[in-house]
């Protein structure tokens, strides 16, 4: 579906729901995510108190429904109909699918995700935009993050389609004004970041980010997140809070300064100093630069081999890692989102963006 086009219809959105009844068990995981959406779109963000550890079934239910987070009734009803069209076409044709082909899942309107060779790839695809993120594209990865957290792959990648990684946060984000007003923008904004990151945070299993081009904002700071980062060498890291009046997010006035040493991560995240892959890789928030010719054979033959070892050593393996940190983090995450929430609605953050949408200025 193209980003301009109209949302679904009440009729549509009936319809899905009688075509639902009619599908061959789409599995747990798809059902909650239609239980989740229907609910989105029919009363809005998750309005119940939390059942209990031990009410598992209905547990899992809050948890997909909770996840969709602020996610608008239309968007909810769209993605509703556009799942359940994807659930019918590959029933229809479910004679022709192996369980192990290739699997690209239906639903989302900003990512490609495919599941294959035990790798679950989810490929920010708003490339004539640079893959900047949108409200929607936020919404979703973190919907991709949770499933892919429950299916049978034993690694996760992240991955831009075109020349860019992603250019960072959708900057026309800052013009749809709800009406409470800027304030209350930002609010919804800093809880939108707040479970965005809390995502990655929390991911069970090895996160590796495919940097196939240039990296701006959030889409650098995550890094520090992931186990793993190759990328291309005609890939860039760039955060230019400053430049936009605005603070580091993702984490990374934490995990940077751990990664690279406080003075590289100052010149990164007050001053937008650039890197270039290698710079990157020598300062340690990349693994390994490859050239741009091989760079998506090479990786990917990595990947596949990597993908074969024992998925749940490996899990362990990244728990341990990570567990000792992860309180850390979200205290981090809770207050680099708060922090921006007062920055989105300074001046110095207003006409930055004032300067982007109007195209005097660029970075
Ligand atoms: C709710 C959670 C919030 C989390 C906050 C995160 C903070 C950040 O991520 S800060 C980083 C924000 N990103 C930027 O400041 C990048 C802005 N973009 C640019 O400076 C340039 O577009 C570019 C250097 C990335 C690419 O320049 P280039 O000349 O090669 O291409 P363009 O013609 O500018 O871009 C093509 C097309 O894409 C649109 N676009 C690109 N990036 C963004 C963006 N971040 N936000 C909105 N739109 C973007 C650009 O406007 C062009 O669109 P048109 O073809 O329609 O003009």
């Amino acid at each position: 579906m193209s980003e301009t086009a109209m949302g679904a219809s009440q009729k549509d959105f009936e319809s899905a729901m009688s075509q639902v009844k009619r599908l061959k068990d789409p599995g747990n995981e798809v059902k909650l995510k239609l239980y989740a959406l229907y609910k989105q779109a029919t009363e809005g963000p998750c309005n119940t108190p939390k059942p209990g550890v031990f009410d598992l079934i209905n547990k899992a239910k809050w948890d997909a429904w909770n996840a969709l987070g602020s996610l608008p009734k239309e968007t909810a009803r769209q993605n509703y109909v556009d799942l359940v069209s994807g659930l019918s076409s590959s029933s229809d044709s479910s004679s022709q699918v192996k369980p192990e082909a290739d699997r690209k899942q239906s639903g989302y309107e900003t990512l490609v995700v495919t599941s294959e060779d035990g790798i679950t790839k989810i490929m920010m695809n708003r490339p004539a935009k640079k893959n900047a993120m949108t409200m929607r594209m936020y919404e979703e990865i973190m919907l991709a993050l949770k499933a892919a957290s429950k299916d049978d792959s034993a690694i996760t990648v992240l991955t831009g389609n075109g020349d860019y990684y992603s250019s960072g946060n959708d900057l026309t984000n800052f013009t749809d004004i709800p009406s409470g007003g800027v304030e209350e923008k930002a609010k919804n904004s800093a809880i939108l970041l707040r479970d965005f990151v809390d995502c990655f945070i929390d991911f069970p299993k090895p996160l590796i980010a495919v940097v196939n081009g240039p990296a701006v904002g959030i889409s650098v700071t995550i890094l520090g997140l992931f186990e793993v980062v190759y990328a291309s060498d005609r890939a860039t890291f760039h955060t230019p809070f400053s430049h936009l009046g605005q603070s580091p997010e993702g984490c990374s006035s934490y995990t940077f300064p751990k990664i690279m040493g406080p003075a590289k991560a100052a010149e990164m995240l007050i001053f937008g100093k650039k890197l270039t892959a290698a710079e990157a890789c020598a300062q340690g928030l990349v693994t390994e630069v490859f050239p741009d010719s091989t760079f998506q054979k090479e990786v990917w033959t990595r990947l596949k081999a990597y993908s074969k070892l024992p998925p749940n050593a490996m899990r362990i393996s990244k728990q341990m890692i990570r567990n000792r940190e992860k309180e850390k983090l979200h205290a981090v995450n809770a207050e680099e989102s708060s922090t921006l929430q007062e920055r989105w609605l300074s001046d110095e953050c207003m006409n930055a963006i004032m300067n982007f949408l109007t195209r005097k200025a660029k970075l």
